[in-house]
């Protein structure tokens, strides 16, 4: 039954790609140094003995699944110090190797606790706090979603009301609703967190600002007087995560607790403002910002499943008596999976210039320059909700093209969903994002009205809208990217006048917004998915690689764009902006570019460069023995450690036996 060596097809599609996927994975991970580094990294965590021995995460219940999940994750960071990796990316990888598709119950703690420790608290907060979380005495959450609010977070209903006399902050739960509830790792694992609540002070409420609140003893672990705290249960994702609950009865904090970078409250309890609005939002902007990389990420890992398993699985004879094809040689099958493919490769692209983009700007805030502020929530709140909704839904699609042994954990596709889709939520709903992208686009089209200059990014607002495409037979990049700006400027425009319709014949501002926010988000959309199209071109057309692989590349980078305009056709064509002839120019090239890709698919997924230990994929196998795999995935199943189980002699028997004894002829008399 054993079975050896790399699978024959899979081994010539390797021969037969037209290009060479290491020089992809260079570009992709910035330089071959970097490159090795990231592989040295991983194989270091891949070896480790304790992360070799966990058992499978599928394999396990949930409180197994979190325990294993912290003991990896707290041998990680341990690990992380002694080998001094201090570069995020750097930790990312470890971690990532270490364990998994396995959610750190310290995650919150590394991800928004320390960086929002990092960014809002003043000097000496951070010298009495950084230190203890380093060393893990202090591990903590940010706590802000309620029961009755996660979105409105101006709604938020815990209050932390200003004691001059023993100054201090109380802190209280007042009703059912302002309960914290959702923040990762509160329930259980964290001792400490940040808690966003209502500052009253001197009688005035003045909004939601951040304090630090110790939740459990740092020796005991057991919850400090006034605290209730639990997890939430399970959920359809992050099962190894306790997202936990939270009431305050009165809660006394000192006053050094608030966090007083940016807002005070001195002793006497005077507010004391900053000079910039928002400020205290920041640890969100930084998520937000990570997270079109690390979605892109998420979808890469599908398609190599997806890729390397469509090249190897083969179904169907495509001529009568002929050999049965790999699915992969199927045009739908290719249409299913190259948009994907292109889908995680924009959206690593996008992903590397926010994040690039958070750091410029964030060094900007630092100094105290505010000015960039409004783009840089514009843009993390857009490419955040933009890139989640594009790659779960392409995970899906990959799931799907698996047929039957895509819906196992044994293709690991599912697990890549669960913990992905959520991103659709949490740091800001999407809708909402893109309701706030909207926000700043209508203020950019109101400013160009006035005649006043606009950010680069949205310069081509100030095209007219009269002109047709420019595509041709051969479908140019430049007249795909003009095509996206006018959709995006055509629907800004429209939601605009829309707008601006309503509030002349009498609605309120808000009113008329309300009425609007549907042709508002599709105009955010369309915004967001210009600015990736034309991030993309960019980032290939600069790339330095040989021209074989930047060939390869520019395939997939116009075929993210030619299949956004037919995903979105109307679109395109509403105004006339595209003709007939045009549209079948691009169908046409949608089909050229799927037979183009098709040599290279799989070269194009091995640049991802991740290694089996990390995917953990029976159908992503880089060697394609997933036949094999998926036996031994079935054998492994604890339902197979006895040969009969004693549910059989529990439950079927005795139905068996009355059902036997009800149907004898002498029962029914
Ligand atoms: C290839 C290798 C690559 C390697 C890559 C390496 C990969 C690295 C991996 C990385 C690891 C990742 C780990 C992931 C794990 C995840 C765990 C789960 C964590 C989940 C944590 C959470 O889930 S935690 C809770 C988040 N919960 C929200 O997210 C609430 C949303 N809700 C709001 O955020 C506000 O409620 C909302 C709507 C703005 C309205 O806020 P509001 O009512 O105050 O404001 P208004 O709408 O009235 O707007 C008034 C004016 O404020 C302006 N403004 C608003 N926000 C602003 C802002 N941020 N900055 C500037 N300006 C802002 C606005 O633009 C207006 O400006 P203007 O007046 O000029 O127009
Ligand atoms: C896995 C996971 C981890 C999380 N971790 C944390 C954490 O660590 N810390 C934390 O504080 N929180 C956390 N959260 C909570 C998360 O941030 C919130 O769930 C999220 O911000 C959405 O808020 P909500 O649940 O109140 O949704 P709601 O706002 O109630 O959304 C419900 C629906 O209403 C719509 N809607 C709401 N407001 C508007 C509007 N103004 N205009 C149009 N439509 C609207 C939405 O689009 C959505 O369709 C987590 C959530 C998840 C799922």
């Amino acid at each position: 039954m054993a079975t050896g060596g790399v699978n024959a097809d899979l081994a010539k599609e390797r021969e037969r790609a037209t290009f060479d996927s290491e020089q992809l994975t260079n570009f992709l991970y910035r330089g071959p140094e970097k490159v090795r580094r990231k592989r040295y990294l991983q194989n270091l965590a891949i070896q480790d003995p304790v992360f070799k021995k966990a058992p499978l995460w599928a394999f396990l219940n949930r409180e197994q699944q979190y325990a294993t999940a912290l003991k990896k994750h707290l041998h990680a960071y341990r690990r992380i110090q002694e080998l001094g990796i201090t570069e995020p990316v750097e930790k990312f990888y470890y971690r990532e190797a270490a364990a998994p598709h396995e959610n750190s119950p310290i995650g919150l703690h590394e991800s928004m606790f320390i960086p929002t420790i990092e960014k809002q608290a003043t000097e000496e907060q951070k010298r009495k706090w950084l230190p203890l979380c380093h060393s893990l005495k202090m591990i903590g959450t940010y706590a802000q979603t309620e029961l009755g609010h996660g979105t409105f977070i101006r709604g938020l209903e815990t209050t932390a009301t200003y004691d001059p006399v023993a100054k201090e902050f109380i802190l209280s739960t007042p009703k059912l609703t302002a309960m914290k509830y959702w923040p990762g790792n509160l329930g259980k694992t964290t001792n400490h967190c940040l808690v966003m609540a209502q500052l009253i002070t001197k009688g005035k409420n003045h909004g939601i600002h951040m304090f630090m609140l110790q939740t459990r003893d740092m020796e005991t672990h057991q919850p400090l007087p006034g605290i209730e705290l639990g997890d939430i249960g399970p959920k359809f994702g992050f099962f190894d995560n306790d997202n936990g609950y939270m009431i305050l009865k009165d809660v006394r904090i000192p006053r050094e607790n608030m966090f007083m970078r940016y807002y005070k409250v001195l002793e006497d309890g005077t507010y004391v403002t900053p000079p910039g609005d928002r400020l205290n939002y920041l640890s969100m902007v930084l998520l937000r910002s990570a997270i079109t990389s690390m979605i892109g990420q998420h979808l890469s890992q599908a398609c190599i499943i997806a890729i390397r398993y469509s090249a190897v699985r083969r179904q169907t004879e495509i001529s009568p008596g002929g050999e049965e094809a790999q699915v992969l040689d199927y045009q739908t099958q290719q249409y299913k999976l190259f948009p994907a493919l292109a889908t995680s490769y924009a959206m690593l692209m996008a992903g590397r210039f926010m994040y690039d983009f958070y750091l410029k700007t964030t060094a900007q805030i630092e100094k105290g320059d505010l000015g960039t502020m409004p783009q840089l929530h514009a843009l993390s709140a857009g490419l955040k909700a933009f890139s989640t909704w594009e790659c779960t839904a392409a995970i899906e699609v990959c799931r799907m093209s698996c047929g039957g042994h895509g819906y196992s954990h044994a293709s690991g596709i599912p697990k890549i969903y669960v913990d992905a889709t959520p991103g659709c939520t949490y740091e800001g709903e999407n809708t909402v994002m893109m309701l706030q992208v909207a926000r700043f686009l209508m203020k950019m089209y109101t400013n160009l009205q006035k005649g006043q200059e606009l950010p680069s990014f949205v310069q081509y607002m100030t095209k007219s809208l009269d002109t047709k495409s420019c595509m041709k037979e051969e479908v140019a990049p430049k007249c795909l990217v003009m095509a996206y700006e006018h959709r995006a400027s055509r629907l800004i425009k429209a939601a605009a006048d829309a707008i601006q319709a309503m509030v002349m014949s009498g609605s309120s501002p808000q009113e008329a917004w309300n009425k609007n926010t549907v042709p508002l988000t599709w105009a955010a959309l369309a915004f967001c998915h210009m600015f990736v199209v034309k991030n993309f071109f960019e980032m290939v057309e600069d790339a330095k690689m040989d021209g074989q692989t930047k060939a390869a590349f520019m395939a997939l980078c116009k075929l993210y764009a030619v299949n956004g305009v037919i995903t979105h056709l109307g679109e395109f064509i509403q105004d006339g902006y595209l003709n007939n002839q045009q549209v079948q120019y691009i169908q046409k090239s949608l089909l050229d570019l799927l037979a183009e890709i098709r040599p290279n698919a799989v070269a194009l997924v091995d640049a991802f460069d991740y290694p089996d230990a990390i995917l953990q994929s029976c159908l992503g196998r880089y060697d394609g023995q997933v036949y094999q795999a998926l036996y031994d995935f079935a054998k492994s199943s604890p339902l197979n450690e006895k040969e009969v189980l004693d549910s059989f002699f529990d439950y079927v028997k005795p139905v068996q036996q009355e059902l036997e004894a009800m149907n004898q002829p002498m029962a029914r008399l």
